[in-house]
């Protein structure tokens, strides 16, 4: 009876469909009108036009780019579905499971605290999984002594860890987390032996985090002449179980735990995440069985719950869809956000609106971290198919045991229970070398996929959504993950920068979705990718509409129609159903008026400066003038900045490249707002450049923030007064030569 019931259950909201379908079609006609009234402008002979021309082709272009935005991004609203997993159904005999390696990044310890990496590791390997067929691999980019020293301390924690974990069903598996929480799981009878062990537990975890915070203090002494400071070191692959699976004092078996820096020499590119991935894709087909499927976590993602393999599981076990889908995604969810989220850490609708529409096409966006995924379809070749030698060294580069791996019925040797490291070892470290990926196709055609600062989207889109694989959206109610997100407007702004880049980059090449996707995925599964890539231009729709409108308001141009006309009221429409179906989508997903505010501030503030300058370094590395580089995001706090974001108040401590255009825009928005009242009054027509007036209203209520952090605060996270000063300047400037422009 049990087999009967379905793993997984899969639904489509019709309500969402009927909304939005109707909403996209309303929408639509009024973008038509809007683009008829601006194009029969064009039409008009030169000596009737009221207003020059080029301000109002600089809007209409605009107009056009956000009217191709929201077309493209209606793929996300066609078809939303929502899945549901039952993973008590799964097979109760652990041997039918299929192996797992769990993949954790981490680059540099001064960013990313060892201690919490630590947290992580320890918390894959709590996951509810068969032990034997769990393994848990650290990749340091870093080839920081720190890091591989935390590792041997909390494999030493774990063998407390795993067996309290197991023997208690805790589900806060994360020891930092489970400590700093109420959580109080135990046996009804049990109670007072449970507080026992817990408290000899937490004294365990303290000795721990002690032993790894003075290694750290140790460490930074001797780092000063260290490696990371070069970012060149060789190789080292460490098993930290070396003497194989063996048991706790409890009889809990334990997850492989191996530790793998890659060799990093400058002469090579390293291509960041993607080609650490890709080193452990590598190492792991030699030390395991091949595991089937992969979990990639970023080192400050740690698991929240032990469920989530078993959930992954459930469509493994499906086999009539299980063929096809190449990748389980979870959401990326935040432990360190606050209520009101000012910044948008979450990155809310791509998590809670987005991915369901793409799961009803042909499934969600790799997201860098929290999926399970299947080694096959990263591959790209099936392992059953007879293959050809050459063509496989061609791709997958020299190493005949890496080769034999691929083989379906490939057994590894560590298995056999001879020693593992003698044996393997040095073939790892070849595979970790960074010569080995030279005239292969790792990177181009195989695994994780480089050339992009996004290399989850890359990869997703080109390697396995385009070759044929599906994926699917699981987002439960309790987070499977938890990471740490930015909360500072720097730490927000150099990663939006940074993806802003890697996005751009993506449209600009010959992968660009709209180009390279029809042929190979649906073409709504293409328009879903391509909003995606095309986010980085919002800056242009953003930055004309700061700035033309004002200008033209202060010299006495009009660029809308007059109230009374009635082609006014497309505008209003367009500008009134964009808003109103955005707040629809947030309330919807139980989201509040002040968190649309926060998103649509957040939006206006990334497109003026980090899309902006994302597009920038994109065309610049397209051209060879400069070359990418991958800043990774801060995880240790700062005590100040993160008060400030707990109350909802912007820092701007943040470089002048961002606070030049927020300064420039905002006071040059006040200016034309002012000067356009103080017009209506003196002139009476106030119908003509009504429009503009409530534009450049509507940028300062949303910029309400950055007028404060100017004029009203006196704290350290506000703009500093000589900006302001030094930005004020420059408007003037930017007016007085955009009038001229205009007077011809
Ligand atoms: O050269 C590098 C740089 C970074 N990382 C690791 O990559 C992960 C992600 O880096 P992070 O600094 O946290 O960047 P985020 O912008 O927060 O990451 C998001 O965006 C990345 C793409 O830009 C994705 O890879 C991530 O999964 C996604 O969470 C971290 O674990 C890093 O340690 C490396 O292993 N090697
Ligand atoms: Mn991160």
């Amino acid at each position: 009876m049990e087999n009967s019931l379905p793993l997984h259950l899969c639904q489509v909201h019709k309500f969402s469909i009927i909304i939005n379908r109707t909403y996209a079609f309303l929408h639509c006609i009024a973008i038509a009108f809007l683009i008829y009234y601006r194009a029969s402008f064009l039409c008009q002979q030169p000596k009737t036009r009221t207003t020059p021309l080029l301000p109002w082709l600089l809007v209409f272009a605009g107009e056009l780019v956000l009217s191709f935005m929201w077309l493209v991004g209606q793929a996300y609203r066609w078809r939303p579905v929502y899945r549901t997993v039952f993973p008590e159904r799964l097979p109760k005999d652990d041997n039918k499971f299929p192996a797992i390696d769990v993949f954790i990044c981490t680059a540099d310890p001064k960013k990313e605290p060892t201690v919490e990496v630590m947290n992580t590791v320890l918390s894959a390997m709590a996951l509810d999984y068969p032990p034997e067929k769990l393994h848990v691999y650290l990749s340091d980019d870093g080839g920081a002594s720190i890091t591989l020293t935390g590792m041997k301390e909390a494999f030493k924690f774990a063998r407390s860890w795993l067996p309290f974990c197991k023997k208690y069903g805790i589900k806060t598996i994360c020891p930092k987390v489970y400590f700093s929480s109420s959580e109080y799981q135990y046996a009804d009878s049990g109670r007072a032996e449970f507080m026992e062990e817990k408290q000899k537990i937490k004294e365990k975890y303290e000795v721990f985090k002690d032993r790894v915070l003075r290694a750290t203090e140790k460490g930074q002494a001797e780092d000063k002449n260290a490696r990371i400071s070069t970012g060149a070191h060789p190789s080292l692959i460490e098993v930290i179980n070396e003497k194989g699976n063996e048991a706790t004092e409890e009889q809990v078996k334990m997850p492989l735990l191996v530790y793998v820096s890659r060799e990093k020499r400058p002469s090579h590119s390293h291509h960041f995440k993607a080609g650490s991935l890709n080193v452990l894709v590598r190492a792991t087909s030699l030390v395991n069985i091949n595991s089937p499927y992969m979990l990639v976590l970023d080192c400050d993602m740690y698991c929240n719950d032990p469920t989530s393999a078993r959930q992954a599981m459930c469509f493994h076990f499906d086999p009539k869809i299980s063929p096809s889908i190449a990748f389980v995604q979870f959401p990326q969810t935040f432990h360190n956000l606050s209520k009101n989220d000012i910044y948008d850490s979450e990155i809310r609708s791509i998590f809670r609106i987005l991915w369901y529409g793409l799961d009803g096409l042909k499934g969600p966006v790799l997201s860098g971290t929290n999926f399970y995924i299947k080694r096959e379809a990263l591959y790209g070749i099936s392992s059953q198919k007879g293959l050809d030698l050459i063509e496989l060294k061609n791709s997958f580069g020299q190493s005949n045991e890496f080769l034999k791996s691929l083989r379906a019925d490939h057994k590894s040797s560590i298995d056999d229970g001879s020693d593992s490291s003698s044996k393997l070892l040095p073939e790892t470290k070849v595979l970790a070398s960074c010569a080995y990926e030279d005239n292969s196709k790792w990177g181009e055609e195989a695994s994780f996929m480089y050339h992009s600062l996004v290399e989850d989207y890359f990869t997703g889109f080109k390697s396995l959504h385009c070759k044929g694989w599906k994926s699917v959206y699981l987002n439960p109610s309790r987070p499977q993950f938890l990471g740490t997100s930015t909360t500072n407007l720097n730490d927000l702004l150099t990663q939006g920068t940074r993806w802003g880049a890697g996005l751009a980059e993506v449209l600009i090449s010959k992968f660009s979705p709209l180009i390279y996707g029809p042929p190979r995925v649906s073409l709504l599964a293409s328009m879903g990718y391509a909003e995606l890539a095309s986010f980085p231009i919002y800056f242009f729709p953003l930055w004309c509409f700061a700035t033309i409108p004002q200008l033209c308001l202060l010299n006495g141009i009009p660029l809308f129609p007059e109230v009374s006309d009635s082609k006014f009221y497309i505008f209003l429409f367009i500008f009134l159903s964009s808003l109103s179906k955005h707040l629809y989508e947030v309330l919807k997903t139980g989201g509040s008026i002040r968190i649309w505010r926060n998103e649509q501030r957040i939006w206006m503030i990334k497109g003026v400066t980090c899309y902006f300058y994302g597009t920038l370094n994109a065309i610049m590395s397209k051209l060879g003038l400069s070359e990418a580089s991958f800043v990774p995001t801060n995880k240790a706090n700062d005590d100040e900045q993160a008060k400030r974001y707990l109350m909802g108040i912007f820092d701007f401590q943040t470089s002048t490249m961002f606070l030049a255009p927020l300064v420039t825009l905002t006071i040059l928005n006040i200016v034309a707002f002012f000067w356009g009242v103080l017009r209506m009054i003196i002139t009476g027509d106030w119908e003509k450049m009504f429009a503009q007036v409530l534009l450049s209203f509507y940028i300062l209520i949303m910029g309400y923030a950055i007028i404060e952090g100017m004029f009203v605060r006196k704290d350290t996270g506000r703009i500093p007064p000589s900006m302001t000063i030094l930005f004020a300047i420059l408007s003037v400037i930017f007016l007085s030569l955009g009038s001229i422009v205009l007077m011809y």
